[in-house]
């Protein structure tokens, strides 16, 4: 279990992180969401043992992370991080890449487990090109892979698929978080994709103003978004009395209801039409099947 036990810190002197508390259970997959700059990468680079808190402890099972002041070498077996930069050897190839911190004594072992973390990674086709020759994307694969291949009991993710176009990244999140669960490994991922997030997490942490505004499981998280942050990660969204905050796929256009709008705008979204209309003098969006004409007055409601 990692306990995060009221910690604050700051670069200089204005506070990144104030008072955060959480766990994480073994085998749990948790995201972190928030802002650009609202202090996710920083969060975990705390958890990682990177920089010293200013206050407040983190533990892994027993075991007190501790920072550089303590420790001549940052992190811990048990922990692996990938982060926005990954550290790789250019001029070796993929596999070595990987297999780079598995024993040499056990030869076929390292072997089957390097093959298996290819695959995980979807790199079959890559294993035997030098690293310097790949795309960002696909370093960023290698550097997840080699964050597993020592069998970490935790694992901090930073964006972790950025850097991956979107014909891989589905069945890539697919493969990573299926093998993280399958392995019992614990992960807290850092995200600005409503994707990496539905479908994957347990469990999501909103990281606001420095702090933890919301640590809820995923289905009430979306379900009952409290304010706009977390309504806008999970997509068009709108704000009307009395329903709250709505999502453009809550709301539906009828013949007759009280509340009434004039579209402005109607965009293709793949699935449906994104309406854009004028409600009480404020942009309203609605997802309709149908194309409608700029200057019609519609009917809404809530689902
Ligand atoms: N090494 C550093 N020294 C000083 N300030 C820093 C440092 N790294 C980050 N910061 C500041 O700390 C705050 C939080 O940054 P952080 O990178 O943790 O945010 P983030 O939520 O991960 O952002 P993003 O989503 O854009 O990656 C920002 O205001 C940033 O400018």
């Amino acid at each position: 279990m990692l306990k995060v036990k009221n910690i604050s810190f700051s670069y200089n002197k204005t506070p990144v992180i104030s008072k955060v508390r959480f766990e994480i259970k073994p085998g749990e997959n948790v995201a972190l969401i928030g802002e650009s700059g609202s202090g996710k990468s920083t969060l975990i680079k705390l958890i990682y043992g990177q920089y010293d808190l200013s206050n407040g402890e983190i533990y892994w099972k027993e075991q007190q992370i501790l920072g550089p002041k303590f420790n001549l070498v940052v992190g811990y077996e048990f922990m692996k991080y990938v982060a926005q930069e990954f550290d790789l050897m250019p001029f070796t190839t993929v596999r070595e890449n990987i297999g780079k911190y598995l024993s040499n004594f056990y030869p076929e072992e390292k072997q089957q487990r390097t093959k298996e973390l290819i695959k995980v990674v979807e790199l079959e086709e890559f294993a035997d090109i030098k690293v310097k020759f790949l795309s960002g994307g696909q370093k960023q694969r290698v550097a997840l892979a080699q964050a597993l291949a020592k069998q970490p009991e935790i694992l901090l993710l930073d964006e972790p698929f950025s850097n991956i176009d979107n014909f891989k990244k589905q069945s890539l999140r697919r493969k990573v978080f299926k093998f993280l669960k399958e392995q019992n490994i614990g992960c807290l991922v850092a995200t600005h994709d409503k994707d990496d997030v539905l479908g994957f997490a347990d469990r999501v942490l909103v990281l606001d103003n420095h702090k933890i505004i919301a640590d809820k499981n995923i289905e009430d998280l979306y379900n009952n978004p409290k304010n706009k942050l977390i309504a806008a990660f999970f997509g068009e969204y709108n704000y009307i009395e009395p329903f709250g905050f709505v999502y453009a796929h809550q709301l539906k256009i009828v013949e007759n209801s009280k509340y009434e709008a004039q579209v402005k705008d109607c965009y293709f979204n793949g699935k449906n039409y994104l309406i854009e209309a004028v409600y009480q003098s404020e942009s309203i969006f609605i997802e309709n099947e149908n194309k409608l004409n700029t200057g019609v007055y519609i009917s809404f409601e809530k689902k």
